[in-house]
């Protein structure tokens, strides 16, 4: 059979709303063949790559997973819990409380899944699982707040393949981004706060963000933009005036030009500068994983102090905290107008009381 059916539909089937929240993804185990399968996956990925295919497979194949994967792995070995990646946990946790956030307004009329666009779960897993349950529209939600080719274009792209087996698709609605929206800018801007509150304020706030090769800014990527955008947000909402927050660009791979300023140059430069307290926030990464705790809360804070900085602080990611995943809600039910079902009103909100008792439960199960 070309295309595949859903055997499992029924006339007294409910229509649902499946919202898929998706994330980059992480190797299944922080060892190097979990590492090789994972990195093959994702760079070989034409979104993320952009080299011609024939000169890319040479060095990737012939290079890159000969050396990195057990660099990687040893990487991923200081951040790894009993949970797994902080990713992977992390988006569990931010599944369950948006399911239960929406639960609220909408019982279980709608669903929510959570994929991962390279490793587990895929993005073939997630969508089969909520056709399953009988989603006959769906809202895809990559956790990328800025839109880059590399990430959201891509997780596009696996959708897009995925459709091209199946033969019942759904009403299709994709958030590209969501850099500019107000509860989310909110939502960073009140973690820092918090943070502020319990450890004062800094000399300079850096707002680092995962680079992009410059030539994608060149050829029309709005990535770059929709960081600064992001920036000055969030700085607005603090009252920051320019001298007191930067934007900077992190996690740079291979040997071209990425986005300037680097992070790690800025804050080898910074306390030559006199600053010698710094604050620094990832608003780019809904949560926190290897490129943040490892690579933000470790070794940046000893390129900073080894230059002569004297206090350095990484503010978490927004992960699974109240703010973020209301944020996320209020999302999703701005995206959902125009997509109510039709159902009894009383009968609605029943079950969205009987829905809530239950996950209740399930949580308190633990
Ligand atoms: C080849 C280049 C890469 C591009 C372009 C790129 C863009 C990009 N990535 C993220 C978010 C994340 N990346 C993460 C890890 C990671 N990224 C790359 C390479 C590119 N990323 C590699 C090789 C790795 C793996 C780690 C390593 O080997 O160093 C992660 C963390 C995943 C985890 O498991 O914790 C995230 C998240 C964005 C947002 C982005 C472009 C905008
Ligand atoms: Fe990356
Ligand atoms: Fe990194």
């Amino acid at each position: 059979m070309k295309f595949t059916g859903s055997p499992k539909f029924s006339h007294q089937q409910r229509d649902r709303i499946g919202v898929l929240i998706t994330n980059l993804g992480t190797p299944d185990a922080p060892d190097t063949p979990s590492l090789r399968r994972y990195l093959r996956q994702f760079l070989s990925d034409p979104r993320v790559v952009e080299v011609p295919r024939l000169l890319w497979w040479l060095i990737l194949n012939l290079v890159i997973l000969v050396i990195r994967p057990k660099r990687s792995a040893a990487a991923y070995k200081t951040v790894w819990t009993e949970r797994g990646s902080p990713l992977l946990f992390h988006t569990q946790d931010q599944q369950r409380a948006l399911q239960q956030a929406l639960a609220r307004d909408y019982g279980d009329d709608v669903l929510v899944e959570f994929a991962m666009r390279y490793g587990n779960p895929s993005i073939q897993q997630g969508l089969q699982s909520l056709f399953e349950q009988g989603a006959r529209k769906l809202m895809v939600l990559p956790l990328y707040p800025q839109y880059s080719a590399a990430t959201s274009g891509s997780t596009f792209d696996a959708i897009a393949a995925d459709f091209t087996q199946r033969r019942w698709l759904p009403d299709f609605r994709f958030i590209a981004h969501y850099h500019d929206y107000a509860p989310y800018i909110k939502a960073v801007a009140q973690s820092i706060e918090r943070y502020w509150q319990h450890h004062g304020k800094p000399d300079k706030l850096v707002l680092s963000y995962h680079g992009v090769p410059l030539k994608y800014l060149h050829q029309g990527d709005p990535y770059h933009c929709e960081c600064h955008k992001t920036s000055r947000l969030i700085a607005e909402q603090l009252g920051l005036s320019k001298d007191q927050y930067v934007t900077t660009f992190q996690s740079r791979f291979g040997r071209e030009e990425w986005l300037q300023p680097y992070t790690d140059a800025t804050l080898k430069a910074l306390p030559g500068q006199g600053v010698k307290n710094i604050h620094v926030v990832c608003p780019g990464f809904s949560a926190d994983c290897l490129e943040t705790i490892e690579e933000i809360g470790e070794e940046n804070r000893e390129y900073f102090i080894e230059a002569g900085g004297e206090n350095y602080a990484y503010i978490p990611a927004l992960n699974a905290e109240p703010e973020h995943i209301e944020a996320l809600a209020q999302l999703v039910r701005d995206n959902l107008v125009g997509w109510q079902l039709h159902h009894d009103e009383s009968a609605r909100a029943a079950r969205a009381e009987a829905v809530q008792a239950a996950l209740k439960e399930s949580k308190s199960d633990g």
